[in-house]
């Protein structure tokens, strides 16, 4: 029997770190060593705070203290980080420093330019070093089993994984028109903005609104993972979880006017993620009830003479949070991608 991994969740309390503990209590390997929320709460039962947790999983969720991290190095071989960016930014570099593997799903160390935390983060980084260390998970496109032994995995975004996999296989065909910049506008359901109270996301308030138009710290991500500019419209939808994410290019015409076909582009997307696991290639565009509650990210292709259009649908707690973490870490210890996941 191998033995088991011992791992702690930060964030516990909160929607994608509840959904990890959901995960990682079915994961045959790993032991559930500490669950945390954050300082000055008390401790309770997981499924006191999510009630459906019930008769499924028995954790309780004790209050984050600093003083722990002094414990990490002999408690626990790996920590999963759902918190808020700016905590992650200070706790992971003490816990690297204890010998711990981070899989963090913030936006801390997403990022290669330091300089961009200020202005789409809202706080100074402290560790530049550990933006070029990390490596951004991402597990359909960056491959190279070497990626996985890094210390530190920095999870992407969930509007940034629903929109990176629908464009990366074209625009990195050479195919597309460069002069056209691609367009993605995509609906994440209210989850996506965390459980903390707030009346931007309370019910009465909330109804179709495309918001941080062309500003979204989702835009820069996306730029630096595609490697090119491009247009992206974020909108919040009034539905619990799952992104819908549409995106459109331009083909572009060889000199003799002629323009790549359907069957060309949708073998681009065969050959990418055919032997995927937690991709499916429809022939139909998703709707967010075929993906809530799943590891998946659906991918629909249609092309129409130079016109394509991309549509990309997931959970943004699972493969946009949980279960990609989940992914990277089996990746870096061994295991099959989709342990515990399916
Ligand atoms: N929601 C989503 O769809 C996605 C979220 N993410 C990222 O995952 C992270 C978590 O998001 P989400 O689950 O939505 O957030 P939630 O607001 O639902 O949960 C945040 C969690 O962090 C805890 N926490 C807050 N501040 C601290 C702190 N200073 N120290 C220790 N614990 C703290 C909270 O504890 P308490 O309950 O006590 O407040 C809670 O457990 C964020 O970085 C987010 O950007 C990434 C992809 C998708
Ligand atoms: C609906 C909604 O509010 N969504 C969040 C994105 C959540 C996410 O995945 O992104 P991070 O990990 O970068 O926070 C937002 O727009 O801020």
């Amino acid at each position: 029997m191998q033995q088991s991994h011992q791992v702690w969740v930060l964030g516990a309390s909160g929607y994608s770190g509840a959904a990890l503990c959901r995960i990682l209590a079915r994961h045959p390997s790993v032991n559930i060593a500490g669950a945390f929320s954050s300082a000055g709460s008390s401790p309770v039962e997981i499924n006191k705070l999510y009630p459906e947790l019930s008769g499924q999983l028995e954790l309780m969720v004790e209050p984050w203290c600093d003083s722990l991290i002094t414990e990490a190095a002999s408690a626990v071989d790996s920590v999963f980080l759902a918190l808020p960016h700016e905590a992650s930014a200070f706790l992971a570099p003490l816990l690297l420093q204890q010998g711990c593997r981070v899989y963090d799903l913030s936006g801390a160390f997403r990022l290669d330019d330091v300089n961009n935390y200020p202005l789409y983060y809202g706080f100074e980084h402290t560790h530049p070093e550990l933006l070029a260390a990390a490596n951004y998970a991402l597990p359909e496109l960056n491959q190279s089993n070497a990626a996985y032994d890094a210390p530190l995995q920095s999870l992407p975004g969930c509007y940034p994984t629903a929109a990176t996999l629908a464009l990366a296989p074209l625009l990195q065909s050479g195919l597309c028109d460069s002069a056209q910049m691609p367009v993605v506008t995509a609906v994440s359901g209210v989850s996506g903005a965390g459980r903390k109270a707030s009346l931007t996301t309370s019910f009465c308030e909330v109804s179709l609104q495309p918001y941080a138009v062309l500003t979204h710290r989702h835009q820069i991500e996306l730029e630096q993972n595609l490697k090119c500019e491009l247009i992206f419209v974020p909108q919040l939808g009034n539905f619990k979880r799952g992104i819908v994410a549409t995106a459109v290019v331009t083909l572009k015409a060889d000199a003799d006017g002629r323009v790549p076909d359907k069957a060309v582009v949708e073998a681009l997307y065969q050959q990418a993620y055919g032997h995927q696991p937690a991709i499916r290639l429809r022939d139909q565009p998703a709707k967010i009830d075929d993906v809530a509650h799943t590891p998946f990210c659906d991918l629909y292709v249609q092309v129409v003479g130079r016109k394509v259009v991309i549509i990309a649908a997931l959970d943004n707690l699972l493969k946009g949070a949980a279960s990609q973490a989940v992914q990277v870490f089996n990746l870096s210890n061994g295991f099959d991608s989709m342990e515990a996941l399916l």
